[in-house]
């Protein structure tokens, strides 16, 4: 098992796809939540034993989830007992418009670390906004507390610009260096 745990819901998909990325970049181990906002027992073990923990959600009406504030709620056993204190965190979300108010759900992903007492872990990446910048670049939303993704509403899965996936990887990298760093 990893010692870099993401966490995620994704209702149609398009955030498991990032999170995969998110994967390969980190070398994590992917706990999904599913469409009742519930994880297997066996994934309370994988978080607790995570060094660094990754929350990733779809923005939903300006926010998470429901599914993943179930889950969010379900931790507060953990933050009564101080369970994840000093751990490191990071977060990411994704949503169809470009901004689409991504910036809320990422600033509650890392107010939930923080409740935690945790450390929070930023994307790292300059950003792409120049006006020869295209979907095909690193950072092109300008994330800086986290990663930012935009799937346009008619996309597939297979069709997120390639730019959010590097820029997820290469997110994914930088957690694992930061994590081995702390180690
Ligand atoms: C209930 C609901 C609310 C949504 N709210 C937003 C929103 O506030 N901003 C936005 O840009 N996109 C919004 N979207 C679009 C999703 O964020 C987008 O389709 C995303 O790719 C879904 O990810 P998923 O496939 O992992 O569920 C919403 C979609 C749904 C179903």
């Amino acid at each position: 098992m990893s010692d870099i745990a993401i966490v995620y819901h994704s209702g149609y998909g398009h955030t498991h796809k990032v999170a995969e990325q998110l994967a390969a970049g980190a070398g994590a181990t992917l706990v999904a939540i599913d469409e009742n906002g519930n994880l297997p027992d066996s994934a309370w073990d994988t978080l607790a034993q995570a060094k660094t923990i990754v929350f990733g959600s779809p923005t939903y009406m300006g926010n998470a989830s429901w599914q993943f504030k179930k889950f969010a709620d379900a931790t507060s056993k953990i933050w009564y007992t101080r369970g994840w204190e000093n751990k490191l965190f990071a977060g990411f979300t994704n949503s169809a418009s470009p901004v689409g108010d991504k910036g809320a759900t990422l600033a509650w992903l890392q107010v939930l670390a923080g409740q935690h007492g945790g450390v929070w872990i930023s994307l790292g990446q300059l950003p792409s906004n120049t006006k020869a910048a295209t979907t095909a670049d690193a950072n092109r939303l300008g994330g800086s507390t986290g990663l930012l993704v935009q799937s346009p509403a008619d996309a597939s899965v297979d069709e997120i610009p390639q730019g959010d996936l590097d820029t997820a990887k290469a997110f994914g990298k930088r957690i694992a260096e930061i994590t081995a760093r702390f180690s």
